[in-house]
């Protein structure tokens, strides 16, 4: 088998600072132990998130030059429906500034006090903007997605068993839409099947109870269905992905992963009712319904990323990374959420840090760690992104405990993979010698992105 390389050449290159373990001590205490909290400039390698990350292209830039910065009815609006309505099929667009506005709206229309949203795993957004609505969460992902190391190809399908038990216990009447997330983020980026997509379909059809898709990173999962699923394989991930969202009602997306863009997002839906009353929504809280909080040039470079993410060389390269890194550390018997996930490679934390509860944060700890080895960020992805029960005031105690090393698109090279490999090694090797921390300041939502902690 012939090596084989990214489909582009880099025409412009961002310098970055490689620090002293000096600098970094200073830096992670500064932090907090939280690397939300560094400043990019004290990071080498920038693992924390493919959220806005990725790298644009040339086509895309050059769409930047082509903002219509009209502030009704610009051109790029019906540029980004036309790439909308061609590549995902959905009717209806409602611009947002990121997914999480997509989410809001579609959870203040959709729900109301009391109802129950089942989902294939939590997004901590998703599930938030959920409960704000007056919603419940409950999660009807099949049970091999909590287990890091079972092998299941398609770990975020739905268990139809505890989704139709949940339909009959609460009724339709409280359940607005079932949520279906494509690339399952918070299981290591995995993947649900074709199969029982058209299952859930079917299951929920029954009860009239629409779909709302997650479409955030759909094309990642259209390459795993193509890859894994049997009778895709000559399939294109572009038509791939048109059949998955042919199966559901609408969609929120995240467009600063999967779609290339450095901002931005959108509510896609089919239902003309839906779609008035958050067109009519979307200019209280984000900006008139043909700009939704986003410029003309970023709507026009989202329309753009949305055509680049299908393409086939792209999201073979893109994925192939990926595994490249995640095979690597298998390879060197480092615990790692199997089978590799579409946009990041999950470390074990509770595996490699067996000595630490949870109330140490496991996953904390090993991230700073990291970070502290050779400035490669990563995102804590364990209890402290599962936050607390809103009835007990507990933690949540998640059974994944993970470290998310998480690939922008299109801005690494394999040296630098082979860089963060070696990091984790490095760390995985004096493991024993780690200690866990406290938490020392807890802000009241999402408490992950501005905690702050000491060491144990
Ligand atoms: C599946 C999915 C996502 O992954 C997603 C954002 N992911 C992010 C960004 C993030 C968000 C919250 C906590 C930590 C990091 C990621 O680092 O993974 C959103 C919200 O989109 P938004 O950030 O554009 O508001 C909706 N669905």
């Amino acid at each position: 088998r012939r090596s084989w390389a990214e489909p582009y050449k880099i025409k412009m290159v961002e310098p970055v600072k490689m620090t002293t373990r000096k600098d970094r001590e200073k830096a992670i205490s500064e932090a907090g132990y939280n690397t939300f909290l560094l400043r990019s400039g004290d990071v080498y390698i920038d693992l924390l998130t493919d959220s806005g990350t990725s790298a644009m292209s040339d086509r895309q830039w050059a769409g930047m030059m082509l903002g219509d910065e009209a502030y009704a009815g610009s051109r790029n609006y019906y540029n980004l429906e036309d790439a909308v309505r061609q590549f995902y099929g959905y009717k209806y667009l409602v611009p947002t500034h990121q997914g999480r506005a997509a989410e809001h709206l579609i959870s203040k229309i959709m729900i109301s006090d009391g109802d129950v949203i089942p989902g294939n795993m939590y997004f901590t957004t998703t599930r938030l903007h959920q409960e704000l609505a007056g919603g419940t969460f409950a999660d009807v992902i099949i049970d091999e997605a909590h287990d890091p190391e079972n092998e299941h190809p398609f770990k975020g399908n739905v268990d139809l068993q505890k989704l139709e038990d949940l339909i009959k216990k609460h009724g339709p009447d409280r359940m607005p839409y079932v949520s279906i997330a494509t690339a399952v983020n918070m299981a290591g980026g995995q993947p649900i099947s074709l199969e029982n997509l058209q299952q859930v379909r079917e299951l929920t059809a029954e009860y009239d109870i629409p779909i709302i898709h997650d479409m955030t990173r759909v094309a990642e999962n259209a390459y795993f269905i193509k890859k894994k699923e049997p009778g895709y394989a000559d399939k294109s991930v572009a038509a791939i992905v048109r059949q998955i969202c042919d199966l559901t009602d609408g969609a929120t997306m995240s467009a600063k992963k999967d779609a290339l863009v450095n901002i931005g997002g959108f509510l896609a839906v089919n239902d003309r009712e839906v779609f008035e009353e958050a067109r009519n929504l979307v200019v209280v809280y984000e900006g008139l319904h043909t700009y939704g909080g986003l410029a003309g040039r970023d709507m026009e470079a989202m329309a753009l990323g949305i055509e680049e993410s299908v393409q086939e060389d792209h999201i073979r390269a893109r994925i192939g990374q990926v595994q490249y890194l995640g095979d690597k550390l298998i390879g060197w018997g480092i615990p790692v959420v199997r089978p590799i996930g579409s946009h990041g490679v999950f470390l074990d934390a509770r595996k490699i840090l067996p000595h630490l509860s949870q109330d140490q944060f496991p996953a904390q700890t090993l991230a700073a760690e990291l970070y502290l080895d050779a400035g490669v960020r990563a995102m804590e992805r364990g209890v402290v992104s599962a936050g607390r029960n809103t009835e007990t005031g507990e933690h949540n105690y998640p059974d994944l405990e993970l470290v998310r090393l998480t690939i922008p698109r299109r801005v690494y090279t394999q040296a630098h993979m082979d860089v963060v490999a070696e990091s984790v090694a490095e760390v995985f090797a004096n493991r024993e010698k780690i200690s866990g921390l406290n938490m020392i300041y807890e802000p009241k939502y999402l408490r992950f992105f501005q905690a702050r902690f000491e060491r144990a």
